[in-house]
């Protein structure tokens, strides 16, 4: 085991000694508990099974044979959700080839964040994560269920289900996934029509045609964005069937997948071949497993919330200084789009989730010893790795990785802590030092951008787009009309309290500033032509005014108007209630 990664792990147990106690505590109790057959009141089991065919109701009764809960994240407005239509079926009927019955338990909401990037909606994106999170409980609630089959792929419903059912930690879980649609226009070829628009060099129609051509069918859209990093780190968890995460959708080996997970969450219920409830796969050692698998392919800054509050869900309490500790030994094992050219379906041609646990594993960075829903554990899932690599512009081997260190750094100084995805910055863009640019929203610096005013070299600080403030969304937006002044040569970064989507990249952010600034954070007193200096070598992020000064300067008020429409008023609570974003952005602790 390497010494950073035995280190950080033992560390993160400490820390977790009492709330990991706690949790698993309770979810003996859940285990010691009898069968539901056996617990609830006749009318209980009489409604959960009325809509049963006879023969399912007999077998659960009488045989008291497995019921799984399937909980579903289907819908039509994500295209990599879209395939779970039909799963239902495919799924009832593995089961009942085994003895076994399936009952849609619930199902959750999903958000396509490509759909609201830019719009209102988008201030819905991250809070819909602990509404899912929400749904998955109120779905497991009928407590009925030997097991569970967790449908879904994307940005915060895979972090959501996983939260969920976390809370449900006595039940054996197996995410089902649904696979990549197919290669069209590059993500490479599709930003640059992007920066050409955002130049007025094409018009809409010609936009339109490009973004239809990279986003053409059902399936997970194709860059390293949140979704398909959700897929490596189940995998790194095993809590997929190895291999699952990129057969593409509607193909005999994608079914043969789904099937195998029905199989699996029998094998691994209490009358299975061996007992493995959630609550006790997801321990310490598969967290820090899916740090690494997340910092060895330069995943979804996203992930950087959404595994702090994944942990927390399991007791397991990690935070940024634990990433970039680990990312100071974790090497570079991919490139895919946003950090090369390549997309999902080349990282899976090339070797895949496969590749990336055989190198992490014989070079000591993961944990091999962990239970997962597999047999094998995590070993499994480095079978089937090629020998080589597929494209050594893809994936390198661990004893000549893309970069000695992980894709993903801690910034920190005056102006609080944040993260930075280096991974997909050029090298001469790790650090810059340049006038502030105050926003407070991201609309306001793409008006600046359109009237030309912006054409400098700049630290644009866009603020008051943490949790409380409007829900955090992702200002993806903003990478078109950056990129353009970066490439025509000015020094620019971005520096946010906001997110980025994982699909961002080029251009250096320091995001996730914690304190948020309505908060109190210190991004609430820049001032414009403040010199700001993000430093992704020394992982520095401050603002270069005289300490008197900084003291004596006043905090900028919030001035948005209320989040009226578009529903944010049902989210009140919840940015009333955020915890920060180093601390998961946790609506509910
Ligand atoms: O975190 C992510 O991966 C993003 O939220 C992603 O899910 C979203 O869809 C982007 O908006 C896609 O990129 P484009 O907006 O560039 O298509
Ligand atoms: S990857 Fe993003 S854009 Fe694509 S379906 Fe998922 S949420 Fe929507």
């Amino acid at each position: 085991m390497h010494p950073v990664v035995a280190r950080v792990t033992e560390r993160i147990v400490q820390r977790s000694a009492d709330t990991r106690g706690a949790y698993l505590a309770g979810i003996d109790a859940m285990i010691a508990r009898k069968p539901a057959q056996d617990r609830m009141g006749c009318a209980n089991l009489a409604h959960a099974y009325a809509a049963l065919p006879g023969a399912d109701k007999f077998k659960i009764t009488v045989e008291k044979a497995p019921n799984i809960g399937v909980v579903t994240a289907y819908n039509d407005m994500l295209s990599a959700h879209q395939p779970y239509q039909s799963y239902p079926a495919v799924l009832r009927d593995e089961a009942a080839q085994h003895g076994a019955t399936v009952q849609v338990a619930g199902g959750v909401p999903a958000m396509c964040d490509g759909v609201t990037q830019g719009t209102p909606g988008m201030e819905l994106s991250l809070f819909s994560r602990d509404a899912i999170a929400m749904a998955t409980a109120v779905a497991l609630s009928h407590d009925v269920f030997d097991g569970a089959l967790l449908l879904g792929v994307c940005d915060k419903i895979v972090p959501g289900l996983l939260i969920g059912a976390l809370h449900y930690g006595h039940l054996p879980c197996v995410f089902v996934p649904a696979g990549p649609m197919g290669t069209g226009l590059s993500n490479k070829d599709k930003s640059k029509v992007r920066e050409q628009y955002a130049q007025g060099l094409v018009g809409r129609d010609e936009l339109l045609k490009a973004e239809s051509a990279a986003y053409h069918s059902p399936g997970t859209c194709t860059f390293y964005g949140t979704a398909n990093s959700n897929q490596m780190l189940l995998e790194a968890m095993g809590l997929h069937v190895p291999g699952a995460a990129f057969a593409p959708p509607g193909t005999e080996e994608r079914e043969a997948f789904t099937r195998q997970a029905v199989r699996t969450v029998l094998d691994i219920g209490k009358r299975g071949a061996r007992f493995a409830p959630i609550g006790r796969v997801v321990d310490e050692r598969c967290i820090v497993n899916a740090m690494v698998a997340l910092l060895a392919t330069g995943g979804s800054t996203n992930h950087l919330i959404h595994w702090v509050a994944i942990a927390r869900s399991a007791g397991i309490l990690i935070d940024w200084s634990d990433f970039d500790e680990l990312s100071s030994a974790v090497p570079l094992l991919a490139r895919v789009y946003p950090n090369g050219d390549a997309d999902v379906n080349q990282f899976q041609a090339a070797g895949g989730p496969a590749w990336i646990l055989r190198e992490l594993l014989s070079g000591g960075f993961m944990h091999p010893d962990v239970m997962s829903v597999n047999t094998g554990g995590i070993a499994a899932g480095g079978q089937g790795a090629p020998a080589v690599s597929g494209d050594e512009t893809v994936l390198r081997p661990v004893t000549r990785p893309f970069s000695p260190t992980g894709g993903l750094r801690l910034l920190q100084g005056r102006l609080g802590r944040a993260v930075i995805k280096v991974s997909a910055v050029p090298e001469d863009r790790h650090i810059i030092e340049a006038p502030a640019r105050v926003f407070d929203s991201q609309e306001a610096l793409l008006a600046a951008f359109a009237a030309g005013e912006v054409q400098q070299d700049m630290v644009a600080v866009v603020r008051f787009q943490g949790p409380q403030a409007n829900g955090m969304p992702e200002l993806h937006k903003l990478t078109p009309p950056l990129a353009v002044l970066q490439n025509q040569g000015f020094k620019v970064a971005l520096v946010t309290d906001g997110r980025m989507s994982g699909a961002s990249g080029k251009v250096p952010a320091a995001i996730h500033v914690t304190p948020e600034a309505l908060a109190g954070g210190p991004l609430a007193k820049v001032l414009d032509g403040d010199i700001v200096r993000v430093d992704a070598v020394a992982g520095t992020l401050d603002v270069l005014v005289d300490e008197a000064t900084w003291a004596a300067r006043p905090v900028a008020p919030y001035t948005a108007p209320p989040a009226t429409g578009f529903g944010r008023e049902l989210f009140t609570n919840f940015r009333r209630h955020a915890g920060g974003a180093e601390q998961g952005a946790c609506t509910w602790l």
